[in-house]
């Protein structure tokens, strides 16, 4: 179907870095987007303000957006773009609940376990899946950086013989607005390997302090990741997910083309920020649990890092 032909309003939830970004591309191309917030003060600003987006080739480009906060209720939408933390979940999904059956809502969480809790609250024809590679950091409430480039993978959970029109239609506008985004069977598998990522990177770069690219200049993080993986390994292949030696491949190279990041993880201990560490590390030591695959290593490192996150309460910047 030609994007000149696809109407479609879009309700992005969450002002932060995903958030920022996708409705500030998308409203830039065109296409009719609100954001919703969660506080009052960053949707009256944002609705005054606009969005300023620092795009990678260095321009600047603005763009009026109209916001309001979560607690006003959800405007109708075709498809909720829903750009907030796995933390912040619990406080959003009941009102998701609410959003009119033809209705579509697509997770953009990094972790695992939103599946689990989308079907609790929505029909499973509703809920869709991203594995989202394209990096954005918020510079402050209503100005957003684009860091890097990725691929924008979106679908159902598990295999669904036929694509869902309003999704596939979403993946075309996307395209439209400069993303590189897929239309794919099943996420699992993607969410999977995202998974595995997350669980070495994140944490080791939480607790060291130090950017991605630094893991690969020791032998001792890499004997360290490397063991991580193994451990993540089994559980994946004991939940039915073949991993093989391609992936670790996969979970270098992504730290060698982030090198210069600092992890979400980090970020979040630096902001004062709750980590998703409990979706990543938590997930893969309660799918070991579950199914009789012990992971010491992934155990040490969530606690790890909810004793750092408890450390820095009360200490850290706060949020842009
Ligand atoms: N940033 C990146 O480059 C990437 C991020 N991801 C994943 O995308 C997800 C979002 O990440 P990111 O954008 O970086 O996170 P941020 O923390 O930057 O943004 C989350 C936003 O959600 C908002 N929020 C929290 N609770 C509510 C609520 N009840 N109603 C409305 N909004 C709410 C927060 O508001 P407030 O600011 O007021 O607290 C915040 O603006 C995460 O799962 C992350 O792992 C995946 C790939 C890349
Ligand atoms: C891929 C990686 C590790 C990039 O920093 C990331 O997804 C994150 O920081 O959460």
């Amino acid at each position: 179907m030609p994007f000149q032909k696809i109407r479609m309003h879009l309700v992005v939830i969450g002002g932060g870095s995903v958030g920022l970004l996708y409705a500030a591309r998308l409203l830039l191309s065109g296409h009719s987007v609100e954001l919703v917030t969660r506080t009052h003060v960053q949707a009256k600003q944002l609705t005054a303000e606009g969005i300023t987006l620092h795009q990678l080739d260095g321009r600047q480009r603005h763009t009026a957006v109209r916001s309001q906060p979560l607690e006003v209720g959800l405007p109708e939408a075709d498809l909720y773009l829903l750009a907030v933390k796995q933390t912040d979940l619990d406080e959003i999904l009941p009102y998701l609940q609410r959003i009119p059956p033809r209705s579509r809502v697509l997770a953009l969480q990094n972790g695992m376990g939103h599946y689990e809790r989308f079907t609790e609250f929505l029909d499973r024809q509703q809920c869709f899946f991203a594995s989202n590679t394209e990096g954005a950091r918020r510079l402050s409430p209503v100005e957003v950086e684009h860091t890097g480039t990725g691929l924008l993978r979106i679908g159902p959970w598990d295999v669904q013989e036929n694509a869902d029109p309003t999704c596939a239609a979403f993946v075309e506008l996307a395209n439209h607005s400069g993303f590189q985004a897929v239309y794919e069977q099943a996420i699992k598998p993607f969410a999977w390997r995202k998974l595995l990522a997350n669980a070495l990177i994140n944490p080791l770069t939480a607790l060291f302090e130090i950017p991605n690219g630094m893991l690969l200049e020791s032998p001792y993080t890499i004997q360290l990741m490397r063991e991580l993986f193994e451990e993540a390994a089994s559980v994946a292949n004991s939940c039915g997910e073949k991993i093989e030696e391609r992936d670790w491949q996969e979970v270098v190279k992504i730290c060698r083309n982030t090198s210069r990041n600092i992890s979400s993880m980090l970020q979040d201990i630096r902001r004062r920020n709750q980590t998703e560490v409990n979706a990543i590390n938590g997930y893969l030591v309660q799918m070991g649990r579950e199914t009789g695959q012990p992971t010491p290593m992934h155990e040490t490192l969530l606690r790890a890092v909810l004793l750092k996150t408890d450390m820095v309460e009360g200490k850290g910047e706060g949020r842009a």
